[in-house]
């Protein structure tokens, strides 16, 4: 399904962090959002997850407007930060109490979280830890797993790639990748690391002081020239 964003505008004081006209992201499709700091990516997000008030406009994903109603959450998974997660429970016990909000049992939560043994890299599962005292990376993977478990039609991740090692960043562009084709849900990534975006998006978009100023279609990654000539990347 498609999400619209319809003069949506969101300031902090005079400050403008996002001011989009009119914008329609075509669903199915894993969209890359880059930027530069304060560019106003996660703002976005924040407004897609009804998790911070337009001051003007709307956000709709498919016919239903986020802040009007509450459906969306149904097929939606998102991780943003660490505010997402419950730092007194294991990895675990964490997933279960997700699993349980989504109606899943705690074999199916388990069976799902299965096929992501690559990027668990048995550092997640049987640790006996608090989700408090994981490393950056792992906490991040917890996030983003977590946010895969209902199968949502609509995945929403900020940053992913931060905080994770290399092997961790292939295995998550493996993972996203998979998830797509089978799916065919719609992806919106936000990413400093332009190859990333580059390798995994069929879309890119750019955000500059809140406004979108490139809509890049990325076919077989031509997307790139144009982001480095942007972020004057020397090869
Ligand atoms: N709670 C807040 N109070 C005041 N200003 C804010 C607040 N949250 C964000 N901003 C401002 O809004 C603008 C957009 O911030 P946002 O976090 O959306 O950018 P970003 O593109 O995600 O940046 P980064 O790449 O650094 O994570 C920035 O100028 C930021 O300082």
């Amino acid at each position: 399904m498609d999400i619209i964003l319809e003069k949506l505008k969101k300031c902090y004081g005079s400050h403008v962090a996002l001011d989009i006209d009119q914008y329609t992201l075509t669903g199915g499709e894993i969209v890359g959002l880059v930027g530069n700091n304060g560019a106003g990516k996660t703002t976005l997000f924040r407004l897609m997850l009804d998790l911070l008030k337009a001051d003007e406009g709307h956000v709709c994903i498919g016919d239903i407007e986020v802040s009007r109603s509450e459906e969306w959450k149904e097929f939606t998974g998102a991780y943003l930060d660490e505010s997402f997660l419950i730092d007194y429970l294991t990895p675990e016990e964490y997933f279960h109490f997700i699993g349980k909000i989504c109606g899943l049992d705690a074999a199916t939560v388990d069976e799902r979280l299965s096929a992501y043994e690559r990027f668990m890299n048995g550092e997640i599962l049987g640790q006996k830890k608090f989700i408090r005292n994981l490393s950056a990376g792992n906490k991040q993977k917890v996030g983003i797993l977590a946010a895969l478990l209902n199968r949502p039609q609509l995945l929403v991740l900020d940053e992913p790639f931060n905080f994770l090692d290399p092997s961790s960043q292939s295995a998550l562009k493996h993972l996203l990748r998979e998830y797509h084709q089978e799916t065919g849900a719609t992806i919106l990534v936000s990413s400093h690391n332009l190859n990333h975006t580059v390798d995994i998006s069929s879309h890119i978009i750019l955000l500059e002081h809140g406004v979108i100023i490139r809509d890049l279609k990325n076919e077989e990654g031509n997307a790139e020239k144009e982001l480095e000539a942007y972020f004057e990347i020397e090869q």
